[in-house]
């Protein structure tokens, strides 16, 4: 048993849920607000997840301009369709998607970050120049998140050893890192190798094995 000094302080409310139809399943989609920001948190969940088998999930950041603008400069929204799809083949995962816009500086000053990047900065040296860290986001609220659903033990579908740090130490069993890697192009071919130099994502190899003779 925690000590009530040590029980993790409720961070937002469970408000409410409805179905969420898509083109592969349906899950049930819950909201969640967060006191300190107001900002609106969400899960989709589908199956049973909390009968405490490892479940497939998707900590998923906010990424306006990928997500919903089809934005080719990075991979967000090809990796948020990519974990619908997977959790819908299974039957049973969750996906949460956290309001941490533009690894959590938020979507203007992403905005000022691209263009800085198309002067010459990478992703991190943006950031830095604007006054952030490489990357300012915060999962302590996926434990209550989590927790409202039972879950303790993932199947997390991530590139980031970063990400499946924050979620260890939140308490949670990483019993499975599954990975993510879709949608590489020439518009966010730097950026990726950007995240896996500076930032440690697992991504495929900067330059692919040479062709053996007759195969493509
Ligand atoms: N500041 C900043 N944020 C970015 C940039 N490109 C994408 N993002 C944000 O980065 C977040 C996604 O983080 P990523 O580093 O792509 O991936 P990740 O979530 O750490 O790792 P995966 O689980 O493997 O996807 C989203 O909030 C995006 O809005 C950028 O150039 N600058
Ligand atoms: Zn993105």
């Amino acid at each position: 048993m925690q000590s009530a000094a040590h029980a993790p302080k409720e961070e937002l409310d469970y408000v409410t849920s409805c179905a969420l139809p898509t083109p592969w399943a349906q899950f049930t989609l819950h909201a969640f607000v967060e006191h300190a920001t107001g900002k609106e948190h969400l899960a989709m969940v589908l199956g049973d997840i909390g009968n405490g088998a490892p479940v497939l999930a998707r900590v998923h950041s906010e990424c306006l301009t990928g997500d919903v603008l089809y934005s080719q400069r990075c991979d967000c929204g090809a990796q948020l369709e990519g974990a619908l799809k997977r959790v819908a083949e299974e039957g049973r995962g969750i996906v949460l998607y956290l309001r941490q816009e533009g690894r959590g500086i938020g979507l203007v000053n992403k905005i000022r970050a691209y263009r800085l990047q198309e002067a010459g900065a990478d992703t991190v040296q943006a950031n830095e120049q604007l006054g952030f860290k490489a990357d300012q986001r915060n999962y302590a609220l996926v434990e209550p998140m989590l927790k409202q659903f039972g879950v303790r033990s993932l199947r997390l579908m991530t590139n980031n050893p970063r990400k499946i740090a924050a979620m260890e130490n939140l308490g949670f069993t990483v019993a499975e890192r599954v990975p993510l890697l879709v949608n590489r192009n020439a518009f966010n071919q730097h950026y990726l190798d950007t995240k896996a130099s500076k930032l440690g994502h697992m991504m495929a190899p900067l330059t692919p094995p040479a062709a053996e003779d007759g195969q493509l």
